[in-house]
């Protein structure tokens, strides 16, 4: 897979990418193609650098070496310029959703757009409601993040990503510290993302029930060997996939419970 040419349903890839802090090298030989209107999960164990590889996807992190290309285009080969108009597709999500505390939900979903367009207060607001209500927080607009519950603040966190309309979502860990149901409406709403608005989307997570149930295919990387050591969708891991540490961990959550088939 890896040195198969771009299709044209590429919207994102790797290949050969190296990422590293300074000295520290965190993975080598990343190649990888993810599908427009697809989810794509990034799987492993602790600290074995999937989040050092979203920040990579999202432009904060240049690679040492190798290409990362959005729609056949090289991302770091772009001016400036250029680099802030593709990150203008890029919605992202983080953990805790990362709202600001001294303003209201309505407030945190209006501020990337009163940031970054000029679209006039009206059309803002009209926009903080279409947001709101599509992730279920219409009656929340008013509140502060302190009046609501932590299922509520990643909703929130998720309307926010989607204010300036991305065509690619970036979510960390999206169902931390959530109930299992609450956990579950989450993912009902990035499977509405993929479905209703055709939303690309890259997903870092632990919880195996939620990447069998939403991703499509991914990646797993290994922290010894510093490298991808499988590409697959969650299943296809899972149930076909011959390297014993990556069948454990995708199996670990099954053999206390899950009933995921
Ligand atoms: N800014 C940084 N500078 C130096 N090292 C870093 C930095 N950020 C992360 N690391 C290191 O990179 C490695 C990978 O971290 P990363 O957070 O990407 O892993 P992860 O797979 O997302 O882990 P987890 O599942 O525990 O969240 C870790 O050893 C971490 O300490």
């Amino acid at each position: 897979m890896p040195d198969a040419p771009m299709t044209p349903d590429t919207l994102l890839s790797m290949r050969d990418v190296t990422l590293a802090f300074g000295p520290k090298l965190i993975q080598r030989g990343i190649s990888l193609d993810i599908r427009r209107g697809s989810i794509f999960a990034v799987m492993g164990g602790s600290g074995c650098g999937k989040s050092t590889l979203l920040k990579s996807m999202i432009g904060l992190l240049r690679p040492v070496e190798g290409r990362f290309e959005v729609q056949g285009e090289d991302y770091w080969a772009a001016t400036p310029a250029r680099r802030e108009a593709i990150n203008h597709r890029f919605g992202v999500l983080f953990q805790s959703g990362a709202l600001w505390s001294s303003m209201t939900i309505g407030e945190n979903v209006a501020l990337p757009m009163q940031m970054l367009t000029d679209l006039p207060p009206a059309t803002v607001s009209r926009m903080v409601a279409l947001k709101l209500g599509f992730v279920g927080l219409s009656n929340a607009v008013d509140l502060f993040p302190s009046e609501i519950s932590g299922g509520m603040r990643k909703r929130a966190g998720l309307a926010r990503a989607l204010a300036l309309d991305p065509d690619i979502l970036f979510f960390d860990e999206p169902s931390a510290g959530l109930d299992p149901i609450t956990s579950a409406r989450l993912d009902d709403l990035i499977l509405n993302l993929r479905d209703g608005l055709g939303a690309t989307i890259v997903i870092v997570s632990h919880e195996l029930p939620s990447l069998f149930r939403i991703a499509d295919s991914g990646i797993f990387l290994d922290a010894r060997s510093k490298t991808p050591i499988a590409h697959g969708s969650p299943a296809e891991l899972r149930d076909h996939c011959a390297d014993p540490q990556v069948h454990a961990f995708m199996t670990r959550e099954r053999e206390e419970g899950d009933s995921t088939p």
